[in-house]
């Protein structure tokens, strides 16, 4: 594998060589993950300058339209010259032979726009692991000259939180409500979303939609005011997928508190803290590598056995295992 000839090819945008680039930052080989980890390296800051994409986390339960927002805001973009990536993270790779944008023809006309690039989620990997994949693949995504990635996410679990440390703007969408009940939309995801776009509000369900979207406007103004929103943020819209419209509406939004993050300093002071968050989770994944090893998962073994049978306690027994497998404890750091 020749990292500077991948290297180059991304610069130029050769989209083979990103292809094969997300495929060797997929990878779980050792040696795999060293390339990775030096061309993402070495693609940082290309003569000096890292480029930069608008990051857009998108995440929805399944049904809500997803993939038809996706070919519907893509191809807006695309049409208006922006080059645009889209990128998925299942970490539960249900559906559709492991992952979510694996049936390319659920987004049948950007998947064959030149200026659009899908890739589906890695696949048969815990949430760490894709959530650390899926972060070098938007690095690449970058690398190459896209102005926006799209990082899509199914709304269940905690892929949410992972894709809201990669992206710069967090979009949640949501179907009509029946009644008046929030769609147990959990507080945690209210909290990271920056616009919530109530789809589907057309036809029958135009009405519902607009009871949802004036539901979610009340109930993201009772959420405390954060530092990196400008007025009337976050806030809630409605869209219609299908037909097409608040495309542009919704786009002009998320605009406009990209830009204005950037003018106030929140737009770096969020990627510096995400790059932070990064490092702790390489850390900790590289501590979890370590314990896999077969002479830790023996010491474990052996050690566990000690503490099953009273010859010493949790907390004696776990420091020896940190100290035989070189990590630092407390008492010694
Ligand atoms: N009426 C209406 N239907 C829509 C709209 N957007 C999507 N749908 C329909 O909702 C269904 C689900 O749409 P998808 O785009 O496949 O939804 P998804 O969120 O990607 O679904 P998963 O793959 O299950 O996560 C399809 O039947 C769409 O035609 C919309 O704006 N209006």
């Amino acid at each position: 594998m020749d990292i500077a000839q991948l290297e180059r090819g991304i610069v130029k945008g050769d989209r083979r060589a990103l292809s094969r680039a997300i495929t060797l930052v997929e990878s779980s080989r050792a040696d795999h993950r060293q390339l990775a980890a030096e061309l993402v390296e070495a693609l940082k800051g290309e003569g000096g300058v890292a480029r930069e994409a608008l990051r857009i986390g998108l995440s929805g339960t399944p049904g809500v339209g997803k993939s038809t927002f996706i070919e519907a805001f893509g191809g807006m973009l695309t049409a208006e010259g922006l080059r645009v990536a889209v990128l998925a993270v299942d970490p539960s790779s249900a559906r559709s032979g492991g992952s979510i944008l694996g049936d390319k023809t659920r987004m049948d006309r950007l998947s064959r726009d030149p200026n659009a690039f899908i890739r589906p989620s890695p696949s048969g990997a815990h949430l760490g692991g894709v959530g650390r994949r899926s972060r070098e693949a938007v690095a690449l995504c970058e690398a190459a000259g896209f102005d926006v990635v799209l990082i899509e996410t199914v709304g269940v679990g905690q892929s949410e939180t992972v894709v809201a440390e990669m992206a710069d703007l967090f979009v949640l969408l949501l179907a009509p409500a029946g009644g008046d009940e929030l769609q147990g939309v959990k507080r945690g995801i209210m909290e990271i979303a920056d616009i919530i776009l109530v789809n589907k509000a057309d036809g029958d369900l135009k009405s519902a939609a607009s009871r949802t979207c004036a539901d979610y406007s009340g109930a993201l103004r009772l959420l405390r005011k954060r530092a990196q929103d400008p007025e009337g943020f976050p806030k809630a819209m409605m869209v219609s997928a299908l037909e097409d419209t608040g495309m542009q509406a919704a786009w002009q939004e998320m605009r406009a508190l990209a830009d204005w993050r950037r003018a106030h300093g929140h737009w770096d002071a969020r990627r510096a803290a995400q790059a932070r968050y990064w490092f702790g989770e390489e850390v900790r994944q590289g501590l979890l590598a370590q314990l896999a090893a077969p002479e830790a998962r023996a010491a474990m073994e052996e050690l566990g056995a000690a503490v099953a049978e009273g010859r010493t306690t949790p907390a004696i027994a776990a420091q020896a295992l940190l100290e035989r497998i070189g990590a630092q404890t407390g008492k010694r750091g």
